[in-house]
C-alpha cells in the first residue's frame, strides 16, 4: 500500500458564524504532488495552518508523518515543522542579506556541528540544482522575481525537508518563468524525493506539476483526481468554472 504523509480526515474547523472547513478528507502520499485547488477564502490557507500547527481545527483529525498534530507539545510541533518546508508566495527573503546568508539562515539556526565548508558545499549543490550558482553572492534587490522563487525554494530545501508546500509558486511571473517554476517543482520531487503540496489557482501550473488535483468548494474536497478525471467530465458548475476561467477566452 502506498504510504501515506498526510491523512485529514472530517476535519472542521469554523470561525464564529463562518464554517470554513466542514469535513475535509485529504491524503497525501509519498513522492506525490497534489495541487489543491479553491478560489479566493475557500481555506486552503486555513488548511495549511493547521497542517504546521498555527491553528487547532475544531473537530476531525490532521496527521503529518504519522502525528497528530493538535496533540503536538512545543518541541514536538517544532520538530515535525522542520520536516515541511514552506516556499512562501512572496519567497520571503530577508533584502538585506545575499543569497549566500539568505540560504545559511535556516542552516546555521537549526542544525549545529556544521562546518564552514559543509555549509557552503550545501548551498552550492542547491543554488545548482535551481539553477542559480552563479547567484551566490548578489543581494534579492538583483534578482528577478523568478530567481527570487527559485532562491526560496532552494533555501527551503536546505533542511531536507519531506513535504513541501508551495503557496502560489507561479502568482505574479510571466508565463515562461511560470513554465521555469513549474518544471522546477516535478525537479525538486524527483532529485529529493519530496511529497508537495502546491496551492494555485493557475491551472496550466496544477496541469504541469499535479499528479492529483483536490478541488476545495464549499468547505470540502469535491473532486480529487488526474487532471483529466477532475476537469474532463467536470459537471460541477463550480469546477467548470475553474477551467473556463484558466482555459476559455471570454
Ligand atoms: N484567524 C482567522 N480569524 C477569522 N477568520 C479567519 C481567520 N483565518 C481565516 N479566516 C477566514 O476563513 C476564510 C478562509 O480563509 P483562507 O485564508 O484559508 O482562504 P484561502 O482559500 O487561502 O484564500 P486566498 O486564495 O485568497 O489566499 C476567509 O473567509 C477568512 O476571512
Amino acid at each position: 500500500m502506498e504510504e501515506k504523509v498526510v491523512e485529514i480526515r472530517g476535519l472542521m474547523k469554523s470561525f464564529g458564524d463562518l464554517d470554513v472547513l466542514k469535513g475535509v478528507d485529504l491524503d497525501l502520499y509519498k513522492g506525490e504532488n497534489l495541487v489543491v485547488l479553491g478560489k479566493s477564502g475557500s481555506g486552503k490557507s486555513v488548511l495549511i495552518k493547521i497542517m504546521v500547527g498555527l491553528l487547532k481545527q475544531d473537530s476531525g483529525s490532521m496527521k503529518v508523518l504519522g502525528q497528530e498534530v493538535s496533540t503536538l507539545r512545543t518541541k514536538a510541533l517544532n520538530e515535525l515543522r522542520l520536516k515541511i518546508g514552506f516556499s512562501f508566495q512572496n519567497s520571503a527573503l530577508y533584502d538585506s542579506m545575499t543569497v549566500r546568508e539568505n540560504m545559511e539562515f535556516p542552516l546555521v539556526r537549526n542544525v549545529k556541528n556544521l562546518t564552514r565548508g559543509e555549509i557552503t558545499r550545501k548551498i552550492e549543490e542547491l543554488l545548482d540544482s535551481v539553477g542559480l550558482p552563479q547567484s551566490i553572492n548578489q543581494m534579492p534587490s538583483e534578482l528577478s522575481g523568478g530567481q527570487k522563487k527559485r532562491i526560496g525554494v532552494a533555501r527551503t530545501l536546505i533542511l531536507n525537508p519531506e513535504i513541501m508546500l508551495y503557496d502560489e509558486p507561479t502568482a505574479g511571473l510571466d508565463p515562461i518563468t511560470c513554465m521555469d517554476i513549474n518544471n522546477l517543482i516535478v525537479q525538486v520531487r524527483e532529485q529529493y524525493n519530496t511529497s508537495s503540496i502546491v496551492i494555485t489557482h493557475d491551472l496550466t501550473c496544477a496541469k504541469a506539476t499535479g499528479d492529483r488535483m483536490a478541488v476545495l468548494l464549499d468547505g470540502q474536497f469535491k473532486a480529487i483526481g488526474s487532471f483529466e478525471e477532475v476537469f474532463a467530465h467536470a459537471e460541477d458548475e463550480r469546477v467548470k468554472s475553474f477551467y473556463d476561467y484558466n482555459f476559455v477566452d471570454s
